[in-house]
Order: structure tokens, then sequence, then C-alpha cells
């Protein structure tokens, strides 16, 4: 049963989990392929215990009527529950489901027609809360998608009353519906995009981008703790992303480790908008769904005290970075009650090799009291955050100006999927905000700053270099005022026509920039011909035909019909206007897929360095600056793995000694041409610019090389090596020994397992005792998959070439991430590779 928390209440802590979305599922045409009938039959175990967590959760959400949901590809669809009315489903929705249903010869086949093109499941990727999670390739191409499958409808199982199901029923509509539209409207290059959408009588099908370098967990899993280094790459990433949202309106709710995925680039890639929503400045909109991973819930969500949105975030992006630093949550205890208050405390034990940079932005941002928390203007321009850069993390915020009448039609028929209610009424309601007086002083406030001069290089390399004076500012202050509004630059909650200044007016901008990009792509396919496509122009662009004057028009920002080719999107980095990054697409997966896993034949030959050759000289700590062109990045990446390979031996000792000496020769390089200073040369890290030119320029067309040879397919897989070896998990030991050694182990931890190609797929569910306090049985929202406690993994064992090593992998399937994490370092333990 929904419930609403009222503000200000302590919610009980009655449950384990924070997060039960998944209620239990009706008979029904199901995604899954008959081979998986077992899985589904657990599946149906698993959803009582779903259905229990449900019912004593502290976190449900709250929502009282029922509501209709959209498509943001069916903008003018009004679609009610499907429980209520199966007859209102879309087009061919039950043929969809047939086709959906229909199983090819391939017997884990199952093909989905998406408006794009039909795309075939290959196998199942992950699971979360909400459903499955697949991999799926478009016919007759080779693009390859992550398919999230959402059930829409819950079963009667006698629990709960028929009103309260279908308001249940109604409530994750409007979540699935919300989280298509958000995801369909973000561009942003950490931000894993959604492809295309399909929606069924009884299920959602989102196609994103498939992101094949593995989870940030894995990969902290198989490296434990990231150099600080490292993760500030990461960390300025998902500042980049975060601070995008942001000011965007949106706020994303569910930041930890697991939703951040690392592409095939070595870049982060945040997923999973389940849990966002838009925001607004408005002190009487705050939000109240107190929802989240208790591990990343911010202490204001666990006391129920309504909040603005980006706070939360911040909070959960500052555990993520303790987690990427030290390996371990801030906050853990194997008592939920103590878990709780050590959150509501905000008592972190940091450990003494961190530097005090990051431990006092880490401080910052883990701050019980939301308003002294800092903002993510703080954040984004804390020292430890600009080491090594030349500034603070970009947004890629394409570059905007103040709204001006008479709004494009088109445009706002399309802000589906948020509730804003029928097109006149947004309309009219952004007419309201655009001449309201708040917006004018706001465009006003905007024009004078724009005409102020700009900062001379001097001024701007002063405030690069102010460390010293943030750490003093930011220790003195006490008043909200200052702490709230920052700089210039930060966030200016409700001051910024441009900026999160209103929900509405944030969604009309990025449903119109995801008409311009259309439009750009349209042209882009058609270099030389007119664009045929119909694609709405900007409002910009249509305010050319604008009968009545703009109260805030200003002629010279208007554009001819002629115009309608835009210019090459510039992007804002803290208001300025600056070049767009890489694009999403740079970042689709082309090649073919065998299980998962990239197959020998299938080693892209292109050039452009997107493969792991970049991921792993981007993490090297290695100054790249002396080392041979990009040209020989592939024998680069050989050296790098047999380095890595060799460090079982003396191999590490001496890429220990080979680059200190490169340090000193650069070291001595510089003084030679510094005659005013005898001091060692700051360590220089690569800038983001320099990053994404390894990544576009790194030559990997002796992919080959980087492929991992199988001595026997069905022993060890053949992967695209990614970079996630770390000495724990190379052995030289031979093939069998490995395997036997990998039985063992499994055997001695009561983990239960099969062989599968290429290594085990593992299942482990504590015993009673390890449910006992002392074993530290912590809830989470995965759980709600898995019979309680229960984790699901799998361990590939991989083969390096050159190099006589072998890799062990593991994937998490489902189930406690923390317990998965515990039970993957216990495994490489008792391996002793
Ligand atoms: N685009 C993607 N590419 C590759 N794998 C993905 C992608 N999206 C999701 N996954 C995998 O599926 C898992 C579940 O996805 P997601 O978090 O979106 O589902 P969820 O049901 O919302 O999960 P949660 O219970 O964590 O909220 C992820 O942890 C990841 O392993």
């Amino acid at each position: 049963m929904a419930t609403t928390v009222s503000a200000g209440a302590e919610l009980p802590i009655r449950s384990q989990s924070v997060r039960t979305r998944r209620p239990p599922t009706a008979s029904r045409p199901d995604p899954l392929p008959r081979s998986e009938s077992s899985t589904r039959a657990e599946a149906s175990t698993r959803t009582e215990h779903s259905q229990q967590q449900q019912n004593s959760s502290p976190y449900r959400r709250s929502s009282k009527r029922s509501t209709t949901a959209q498509s943001p590809r069916s903008p003018q669809q009004e679609m009610p529950p499907p429980a209520h009315n199966p007859a209102a489903d879309e087009p061919n929705d039950r043929a969809a489901d047939q086709q959906a249903q229909r199983t090819s010869k391939h017997r884990y086949r199952t093909v989905i027609p998406a408006p794009s093109g039909d795309y075939a499941f290959i196998k199942t990727i992950g699971q979360g809360s909400m459903g499955k999670v697949k991999l799926a390739k478009k016919e007759g191409s080779n693009e390859l998608v992550a398919c999230k499958i959402i059930e829409r409808v819950s079963v009667d199982d006698g629990r709960q009353s028929k009103e309260d199901r279908e308001r249940a029923d109604a409530a994750r509509e409007d979540r699935n519906a919300r989280e298509a539209a958000i995801v369909s409207l973000l561009n942003h290059q950490y931000i894993c995009a959604l492809r295309d959408n399909l929606r069924t009588r009884w299920h959602w099908y989102m196609l994103f981008e498939y992101v094949n370098g593995g989870q940030m967990l894995d990969y902290i899993i198989s490296h434990g703790k990231l150099k600080e280094k490292q993760a500030r790459k990461f960390a300025r990433q998902i500042a980049s992303a975060v601070d995008y949202c942001h000011r965007n309106s949106i706020v994303h709710r569910d930041l930890k480790i697991e939703n951040i995925l690392i592409s095939k680039t070595g870049d982060i890639k945040i997923i999973d908008f389940g849990l966002s929503n838009l925001f607004s400045p408005d002190e009487n909109r705050k939000l109240k769904t107190y929802c989240g991973s208790l591990y990343f819930a911010a202490p204001e969500l666990l006391q129920a005290r309504p909040y603005t949105g980006p706070e939360v975030d911040v909070w959960s992006f500052g555990v993520v970075l303790f987690v990427l630093v030290c390996g371990k949550v801030p906050f853990d205890d194997q008592y939920m009650p103590a878990l709780h208050q050590k959150i509501k405390k905000g008592a972190v034990d940091y450990p003494n090799w961190l530097s005090s940079e990051c431990k006092h932005l880490i401080s910052r941002m883990l701050v019980t009291d939301p308003r002294q928390r800092a903002t993510m203007h703080e954040v984004m321009n804390h020292p430890w955050m600009l080491k090594g850069y030349n500034g603070p993390p970009e947004n890629h915020l394409a570059h905007r100006e103040p709204l001006q009448l008479p709004l494009n039609e088109d445009v706002i028929t399309h802000m589906t999927g948020f509730k804003f209610g029928p097109p006149d009424y947004i309309r009219d309601e952004l007419t309201k905000k655009i001449l309201s007086p708040k917006y004018q002083a706001a465009v006003r406030r905007l024009e004078k700053e724009r005409e102020l001069p700009q900062p001379t290089p001097k001024e701007v390399e002063k405030r690069r270099a102010f460390g010293f004076d943030f750490y003093k500012r930011r220790n003195s202050v006490t008043s909200k005022e200052t702490l709230t509004n920052g700089s210039a630059e930060g966030l200016p909650m409700g001051d910024d026509p441009l900026n999160a200044f209103d929900p509405m007016i944030s969604i009309y901008y990025l449903v119109q920039e995801k008409f311009d990009r259309e439009r750009q792509e349209a042209l882009a396919a058609q270099p030389t011909m007119p664009p045929k496509v119909q694609v709405p122009p900007s409002p910009q662009q249509s305010q050319t035909l604008a009968v009545p004057p703009s109260p805030i028009a200003r002629p010279k920002e208007k554009h001819s019909l002629a115009e309608i080719v835009p210019p090459q999107p510039a992007h804002t980095e803290g208001g300025r206007s600056r070049q767009r990054a890489r694009s999403h697409s740079e970042d689709q997966v082309r090649e073919p897929v065998k299980n998962g896993l990239l197959s020998p034949d299938m080693v892209p030959q292109k050039k452009g360095g997107n493969g792991p050759v970049s991921l792993l000289r981007r993490l090297s700590t290695r100054d790249r600056r002396k080392e041979p062109s990009e040209g020989k990045s592939s024998t680069l990446m050989q050296k790098s793995v047999s380095m890595r390979a060799k460090s079982l031996g003396h191999a590490r000792r001496d890429s220990i000694q080979a680059r200190r000496a490169k340090r000193e020769a650069d070291a001595r390089d510089q003084q030679q041409n510094s005659s005013s200073t005898h001091q060692e040369p700051p360590v220089r890290e690569e800038t983001d610019a320099e990053l994404g030119q390894d990544a576009e320029g790194g030559d990997s067309s002796g992919g080959s090389h980087e492929r991992l040879e199988p001595e026997d397919p069905d022993l060890a897989k053949p992967v695209y090596l990614k970079g996630i070896f770390s000495v724990s998990t190379t052995s030289t030991k031979p093939l069998p020994e490995i395997r036997a050694d990998i039985k063992r182990v499994l055997k001695m931890l009561g983990v239960d397992y099969t062989e599968i190609k290429g290594g085990f797929s593992c299942s482990h569910a504590p015993s009673i005792a390890d449910h006992s306090p002392s074993h530290g049985h912590h809830g989470h929202h995965g759980d709600s998959r898995v019979a309680d406690g229960e984790i699901r993994f799998e361990i590939v064992i991989v083969k390096v070439p050159i190099v006589s090593l072998h890799g062990v992998q593991f994937k998490r399937v489902g189930g406690n991430t923390w317990q998965y994490k515990a039970m993957a370092e216990q495994i490489v333990k008792e391996l002793r590779l």
C-alpha cells in the first residue's frame, strides 16, 4: 500500500530494503525466453519477498491518485493505467507483445519491435529492482543496446485491495513514463542515452546505448580503491553529468556506485534515472519522496524531511567519491538502526592516507545539514577537483537564450511524460512564467552580466589558483545565504533564466534542444541535399515568424528563415560558450558480441582508439607525453598488459623504476627549460581535452594484439581486454589449475555454481547463521529480485595474450552489491592468484 510520509516525521526502521519498486507481477506474456523459465520460477518466489519488503519498506513512494502516462514518442496519447482500461493500449500493442514473446530458432532470442527497428535479445546483462536488462542487437545491423524491461501491472496476490494495487500501478506507470521522458531528453556524454522506447500492454522496453566497459563497482573490486588521480577523472565526469542534470531541473536521486558504468573509452556513464524527478527552486514545491539506496541516501531522506533536490545528489556523490578513493562505503554497520544513526550523524572515518584536499571535499559533501552542505558549484570548484586541470568540469549545457514569445507549439506538444497537463495548459503556464516580473528581472540581470567585460586571462588565472582562498572562504562561511547562492557561476536557484529557473522552462529547453539535434542529424545524413525532414524549428528560429513582439525580444538575436541550418552548437561551461564534446553516438557499440564479450573475429579494426588501449593508457599514471606516437598504441597496450602481467615477477618493480626514471628525466628537462626555478616540477595531469584526444586519436588498428585468445573456448572466454586486470586477478597458473582452484574455493565458501562457457555462474544464499547481525546482512534494494540475502554473479576466466596469463573477472547478476563485493574479494583472496 502506498503511503505518504508527512514532512518531518522520522521514518520507522522496519526494513533493510530502502527501495522496493518491483511489485509482484501478473501472469502475462513474458519477455523472457522459454529457456529461462526456471529463472521465472525463482523470480516468482522472490516476488513474495519483494512484496513483503514493499509492505514494510520505509521508502515506499507516496502516490495518492491514479494518473495517466504518456510515451515520449506518443505525446498525444493519454493512457489510463493498463489494468483499468486495456482497450486503450497503444496500436499494435498485442502484436508487439506477441512478437516479443515469439522465440526464434536461437533459443535465447526474442525480438522487440521498437519504432527504430527490431531488436533481438542476446542475453541478460543486468537485473535491478525494476526488472531485467538484456543485451539486444538491432536486426540488420551490429548496433547493440541494453534493453531495460519493466513490467507495468502487478498481480493480485490478495495482499492489497484492488484500489491500492491500481494506485500503485498508476504511480509506477508515472515513474516509468517520467524516466523514459527524462532520459530521452538528456544529452550528455557521461549519461547513458536512450536510443528507443517501446511501451506495450504489459511492459516498457527502454533501449539504452550499451555500455560495455563494465560497472564501476567491478572496477573497484578488481582494483581496490582508486588512485586519487584516477578517482578525480571519474569524479569530474560525474560532476559534469550531475551539474548538467541540475541545471535542467532534474535530480537523479539514486546516485550510487552501481549506477555508474564505464564505457569502452574508459569514461563513465550514469544509468538508472528510475527515481529521478524534476525539482523547483520554489520553497513551496519541495520534494517529498524519500527514496534512494540506503548506503548512499542523504540523512534528510531518512528523516523524511522535504528537500529541494540537488542537495541529495551532492550527498550521494560524496558517498560515491568516498567509495572511489577508499574502496568501501563511508557508513556501514551490521545492524540497520545503527547504520541509520551513522548516516544521520554523518561521522566518517577517513583513512590517514587520504589527501587532506580529498578529505576536505568529501567532508563538505557529507554534511548532514543540507543547507550547510556543499553545492555542486563548490564541489566542481574545489581544489581537489581542479588539481591538474585547467578549470572546473564542463557541464556541456547547450548555449541558451532567454525564452521569448510566441512559444513553439511543436515543442510544447512534445513536453510529455511529466504530467504537466495538456498543451494548452502548458502554453498558458509558460507564457505566465515568461511574463512574470521574476523572470523578466532575471533576464535583465543576465543581460547586464553579459554586458560586463569578460575577465582578463590574468583574472582567469587568479581564479584557478584560488585554493588558499577557497578553504579560507568555505571554512568561515556560516550564513545560509552565502552557501546556497555561491558565486555568479554557481547554480543560482530560481535566479538564472537559463538554468533551473523552473522545471517547465527547463523541459521546454530540453525538447527544443532535442529538436535541434534531430535537425542537425537529418542534415548530416543528407549533406548535399536540402533538408526534407520536417523537424520543427527551435523557438529561436520560429521566432522569425513571430507576430506579436516579444516583451524581451532582441532583434539582434533573431534569425532569418535562411538560417534554418543551425550553427554548430556551442556549449557553456559555467555559463560560457564552448564547443560541444563527443556525442553519444561515438560511444555506440557496433561490435558483435558473443556471450556478452567480444570474440576474436569481432575485434574492431577501426581507427580511433576508442578501446581498451585508451582505457589502459588513460588510467595509467605514466606521463605519456614522451611515449611513442599514437600509432604505436597497440604496442603500448601489450607493454602495458605485460607490465601488469609480469608484476607477479619483477616487471612491476621494473615499471615503477622506469616511471621514476622517466619522471626524473622529465624533471631534468623542465629544469633545463626553466632558468628561474630549481624546484621539482609539479606532476601534471591530463586535461579533459587531452584525454578526449586520446580517446579519439588512439590507434587500435592493431586491435588483434589486444584480443585474448582462448585455449579452449569453453574454458576461457576470449575477451577484449578492458583494462580491469590487476595483480590480484591475474595468474600464471595453467587454466585447468585455475578452474580447479575456483571450484575448490567456491565449494569452501558454500557458493553454488554451474560451469558455463568460459567460467562459472554462481549463487550464494547466506545460511541462517549468516543472517545474524555478526555476518553483516544488509538489506538493499537489489535484494528484492533475489531470495533474501542471495547474491548471484559470474566468474569468467580470460586469457591474456602473449604473456601466459589468465585473468579472473567477476560480474554481479543480482543481489546485494556489498555482499557481492565482499564475496568477490573473499574469492580472490582465497584463490591466491
Ligand atoms: N546501458 C547499459 N549498458 C550495460 N549494462 C547496463 C545498462 N543499463 C543497465 N545495465 C545493467 O543492468 C543493471 C540494472 O540496470 P538499472 O540500474 O537501470 O535497473 P534498475 O532496475 O533500475 O536497478 P536498481 O535496482 O539498481 O535501481 C545495471 O546495474 C547494469 O549492470
